[in-house]
């Protein structure tokens, strides 16, 4: 049985975030994950999700100065001593707050795309040995080019080839199946592929990124798939409610599944 986790970068998204935290408990959700959370004591956060029974995912590492239009550092070539600062940061929000897990977010690149990989998988190298020693996992995601065109990867195949040359085994595949429908399609060969590599995965509609009950994926195969391929981890809700988030968590009983799964 699929167990669901909400994202909480897109659910509730009218709310602070410790009262995301409680929406979610209240809706039945076990497990949350986070954006980009640092304004918010961790303190508070891992005190929160231990009073409401939650168990805390991911986050990610710093974004940059967003409104030049960064989204990440780790493949910047001459940011390596800015990346590495948010690695710290990321750690030690993880430590804070209970978090297992840091999505080292790339970057839209200026720059050769060569280049870039090499700063990406030597970044990744040092953050990976850094977050192991805190028991704390790295993730790896591919984001279409439509929704941040000029990001530094998109494809799964990029994906693996950082992965293989990182070696490292707390750096894993984040699947966002959004993503990989946008980019690449074909999304259940891709799932029984990648499963060796995937540390968690990812879900919305495709192509409006809203509730998965819509749009051109099937997401009963999809949790089909990923329960006949063992795969037992969470599966983040990172969609975009298409009205109210609590009215729109009517597509788990349309699809047949259930935020329950695990009691
Ligand atoms: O955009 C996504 O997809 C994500 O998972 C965010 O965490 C940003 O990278
Ligand atoms: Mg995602």
């Amino acid at each position: 049985m699929p167990k669901f986790s909400a994202n909480l970068g897109f659910l509730w998204p009218d709310r602070p975030l410790l009262d995301r935290i409680d929406a979610a408990a209240d809706a039945g959700f076990e497990a949350i994950e986070l954006h980009w959370p640092y304004d918010t004591d961790p303190a508070d956060v891992r005190k929160l999700c231990k009073a409401r029974e939650l168990t805390l995912l991911g986050i990610n590492t710093y974004a940059g100065d967003t409104a030049k239009g960064e989204f990440g550092l780790g493949a910047l070539p001459g940011r390596e001593v800015d990346f590495q600062q948010a690695v710290d940061q990321s750690i030690a929000w993880c430590r804070a707050s209970g978090a297992q897990a840091i999505h080292a977010v790339a970057g839209v690149i200026p720059f050769d795309e060569a280049h870039a990989r090499d700063t990406f998988i030597g970044n990744l190298i040092r953050a990976a040995d850094k977050a192991a020693a805190h028991d704390v996992t790295l993730l790896l995601e591919p984001i279409n080019q439509r929704d941040k065109p000029g990001y530094f990867y998109s494809n799964l195949s990029q994906a693996e080839v950082i992965l293989d040359a990182v070696d490292r085994p707390n750096l894993r595949l984040m699947f966002d199946v959004y993503h990989v429908g946008v980019t690449e399609g074909d999304v259940l060969t891709r799932l029984r592929r990648h499963m060796p590599r995937i540390g968690h995965v990812q879900i919305a509609a495709v192509p409006s990124r809203a509730e998965p009950d819509e749009g051109e994926l099937r997401y009963e195969a999809i949790f089909e798939t990923l329960d006949s391929l063992g795969y037992t981890g969470w599966i983040g809700c990172e969609y975009k409610p298409r009205t109210d988030t609590d009215a729109g968590l009517k597509w788990l009983a349309k699809l047949g599944v259930s935020l329950r799964a695990t009691r």
